[in-house]
C-alpha cells in the first residue's frame, strides 16, 4: 500500500503538522512529524487542565481498541530543552490512509511550557529509528517501522514548502514532485538518526568557489532552522550585507529587507556516512573542485535565510542558518528540507535529495 498526508506549515514555517487518527472511533490530532526523534506522543486526558491550552487531546477511555501497556512509561527531551512524559497505550493509528493496528501511543501526563504554549501542536510522531524510542521497560517501534511491511516500497518522502502546504508520502516516490534526478547518499543509523555526510557547500553560486568540507548531519523535519558548522555559517553571513552574529539575540541576524545570497549544499552518491575524511577547507580550489566533481547541489534560496523578525519593529531578522555548536553534529532542518524533495529510504539505509 501507499499513503499521503498533507503537511501544514505553522507561522513562519516553524513546524509542519499532519492529521493523525488514533483509536476506534478515530480521534484526529494534528501532530508534528519529526524525523529527528522516535516517540509518537500526544496530548491526552491524563494531563492536568493547566497544561492543555487549546490542543486536541487523546482519550484512551473513549477508544474501544485502546489497551493500556501496564507498567510502561516514557519521558523525552528535545533539542530545545522542551520535555514531555507519560503512560503508554497500544491502539490503532492511521496516517495518510495507512493503518497500523497495534501502535505504541504515548499519552502525555506532563509537558513542558513550550508544548503548552504551542496551541496548534497536539503531539509528535517520531520517524527516526526505534533504537532511540524512550519507552521503558521495553522500547517500541515507530509508526513507520510498523507500517513498512504493508508499503509498496520501504520509503517515505518529505516535500515541505515555504508558507504553503506540502506532503509526506509513504511507500512510493511521486516522480511529479521533483525535477531532474534524485541523488542518493548513505545513512548511518547507528545513533538512531537519519545521519549523512554532505561533502561541501557554496555561497551565492556553484560556479565560483566550491568549498569541500564534510558536513556530518541529520535530516530533521522537527527542527525549524539549518544548523551548520561555524566555518560554513561564518562564510555565509560574510556575504550578507548587514548580516552577522548578534550577542543580544544569541544568534546570527540579517536586515529583514536584505537580498540574501543562496546557500548550496552538496550531495554525493559516493559519500559514505561512516564519519568520512576531514574537510578540504578553503583556498585549495583545485582539490575542492575534484572532491565535489561528482556531487550535485541543493539550492536554498536566500529568502529562506531571512527567517523571522526579532521584534515588532521588523528591521532585524533571525537568520535561517545558525551554528551547530555543542550539538555534536549538524542539523538539516526545515530551512534546508523545504528547498528539496527528500526520500527517507529505510529499506536501503539512504537519503535521496532532489531539486523541485
Ligand atoms: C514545543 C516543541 C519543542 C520541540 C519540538 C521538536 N520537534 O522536533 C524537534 C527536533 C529537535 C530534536 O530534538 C528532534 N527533532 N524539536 C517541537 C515542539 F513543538
Amino acid at each position: 500500500g501507499t499513503g499521503t498526508a498533507e503537511a501544514s506549515p505553522q507561522k513562519h514555517d516553524v513546524e509542519y503538522l499532519i492529521p493523525v487518527s488514533i483509536g476506534s472511533p478515530g480521534q484526529t490530532l494534528s501532530l508534528d512529524l519529526d524525523t529527528g526523534s522516535s516517540d509518537l506522543w500526544v496530548f491526552s486526558t491524563l494531563m492536568g487542565k493547566d497544561e492543555v491550552n487549546g490542543q486536541a487531546v487523546y482519550n484512551p477511555e473513549e477508544s474501544r481498541s485502546a489497551k493500556k501497556m501496564e507498567g510502561y512509561s516514557w519521558k523525552i527531551q528535545y533539542g530545545d530543552g522542551s520535555t514531555s512524559s507519560g503512560d503508554v497505550y497500544q491502539d490503532t493509528v492511521t496516517v495518510g490512509g495507512l493503518t497500523v493496528s497495534s501502535q505504541a501511543v504515548e499519552a502525555a501526563r506532563n509537558v513542558s511550557d513550550e508544548f503548552t504554549a504551542d496551541t496548534a501542536n497536539d503531539g509528535l510522531i517520531g520517524l527516526a529509528f526505534g533504537s532511540i524510542n524512550t519507552i521503558l521497560p521495553k522500547q517500541q517501534h515507530t509508526w513507520f517501522e510498523n507500517a513498512m511491511s504493508q508499503l509498496d516500497q520501504p520509503v517515505f518522502t518529505a516535500d515541505l514548502k515555504a508558507s504553503s502546504p506540502g506532503h509526506y508520502n509513504f511507500g512510493y516516490i511521486d516522480s511529479s514532485a521533483y525535477k531532474g534526478n534524485i541523488t542518493y547518499t548513505a545513512v548511518d543509523s547507528s545513533d538512531g538518526f537519519w545521519m549523512w555526510d554532505s561533502p561541501g557547500y557554496a555561497v551565492g553560486s556553484t560556479s565560483s568557489g566550491l568549498n569541500a568540507t564534510v558536513i556530518h548531519g541529520i535530516a530533521d523535519t522537527g527542527t525549524t532552522l539549518l544548523l551548520l558548522p561555524e566555518e560554513v555559517v561564518g562564510a555565509y553571513y560574510s556575504q550578507v550585507d548587514g548580516g552577522g552574529y548578534s550577542p543580544s539575540q544569541g544568534g546570527y541576524t540579517v536586515p529583514c529587507d536584505v537580498k540574501a545570497p543562496s546557500l548550496y549544499f552538496a550531495v554525493s552518491s559516493s559519500s559514505s556516512s561512516g564519519g568520512g575524511g576531514g574537510g578540504g577547507g578553503g583556498g585549495r580550489e583545485g582539490e575542492d573542485d575534484a572532491a565535489l566533481a561528482d556531487a550535485t547541489f541543493i539550492k536554498i534560496p536566500g529568502k529562506y535565510m531571512v527567517y523571522s523578525p526579532v521584534d515588532k519593529t521588523g528591521k532585524e531578522c533571525f537568520g535561517g542558518v545558525q551554528e551547530d555548536t555543542g550539538i555534536g553534529f549538524s542539523i538539516f532542518g526545515d530551512v534546508a528540507l523545504k528547498a528539496a524533495f527528500v526520500v527517507f529510504d529505510a529499506g536501503n539505509l539512504r537519503l535521496g535529495w532532489a531539486e523541485k
